[in-house]
């Protein structure tokens, strides 16, 4: 079974599989969405079922809540958790300074709402995550529905003053319709090539009326683990760069792979 897995999601697991390591028994963790969070959460299941391992875990999706359960997680609610021990969620870039783009699954706003609710966020990714300058996937920004149009043409005008080469904003789609976020909420694409200056981006975007919240975390990600297709994984620290690197085997695993 092992043997179908594509080298890319052989990376995501392994990154995912890494990262589970840092959850310990009482821990309430935030569950990322995604396909590398959705191997986080079958890792995390399998050493509830297992070895009884007791958490409750918080998922920024519908879909991560549902696969949480089937697994056999304990969802519980932000509001229930209040604060959380650790995030553990994907990502679309990242870059040295562990800045990231997320949204590219559309839960950016839990996403980040859950995460800046954590005492640690780890991302975890595949190796091609990793870029020099963000921007070139496409930046997801949340907007209302009332608007949205108009909210565009605000955020596209808004570019031209910013460190961005493009300025193109997209409506995302789900076949013929907008998509819809778990919150009621469209998202625009923002296809920007190269971003200068993300802080400020950041910032800016969010002071747009109809803009709920964009994808760029900034200084919300402690850890990056990165996982290569030849089960290779490497972790790094904001503070303290390379921390471990090694290699994991597949074989042990076979159980988490059955249902592919
Ligand atoms: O931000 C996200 C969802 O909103 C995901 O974490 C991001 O899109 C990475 O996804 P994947 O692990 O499938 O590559």
């Amino acid at each position: 079974m092992t043997g179908e897995l594509s080298p890319i999601d052989k990376a995501k697991f392994v990154a995912a599989k890494r990262a589970s390591d840092f959850v310990e028994d009482g821990m309430r963790v935030g569950l990322g969405t995604g396909s590398t969070a959705a191997w986080l959460v079958r890792c995390l299941g399998e050493r509830v079922r297992d070895n009884g391992l007791k958490i409750r875990g918080v998922p920024t999706s519908t879909r991560t809540a549902e696969l949480a359960r089937e697994v056999g997680i304990e969802v519980i609610s932000l509001d229930e958790a209040r604060w959380l021990d650790l995030t553990i969620d994907g990502a679309d870039e990242f870059d040295a300074d562990l800045a990231l783009i997320k949204g590219g699954g559309g839960a950016l706003l839990q996403e980040k709402i859950v995460a800046t609710a954590s005492d640690q966020m780890i991302v975890i990714a595949d190796a091609a995550k990793e870029v020099e300058h963000l921007g070139a996937f496409p930046l997801p920004i949340e907007v209302i529905p009332f608007g949205w149009q108009t909210t565009q043409a605000l955020v596209e005008e808004t570019l031209v003053s910013m460190d961005v080469m493009g300025r193109q904003a997209t409506l995302r789609m789900n076949g013929e319709a907008p998509f819809v976020t778990d919150e009621g909420n469209h998202i625009l694409d923002l296809h920007l090539g190269r971003i200068g200056n993300a802080r400020q981006l950041a910032m800016v975007m969010n002071q747009i009326p109809g803009v709920v919240e964009n994808g760029l975390f900034i200084d919300i990600c402690d850890k990056v683990v990165i996982g290569f297709g030849d089960g290779r994984v490497e972790t790094r620290d904001i503070n303290e760069g390379t921390v471990s690197e090694d290699r994991l085997d597949f074989v042990e695993t076979d159980n988490l792979f059955s249902d592919i």
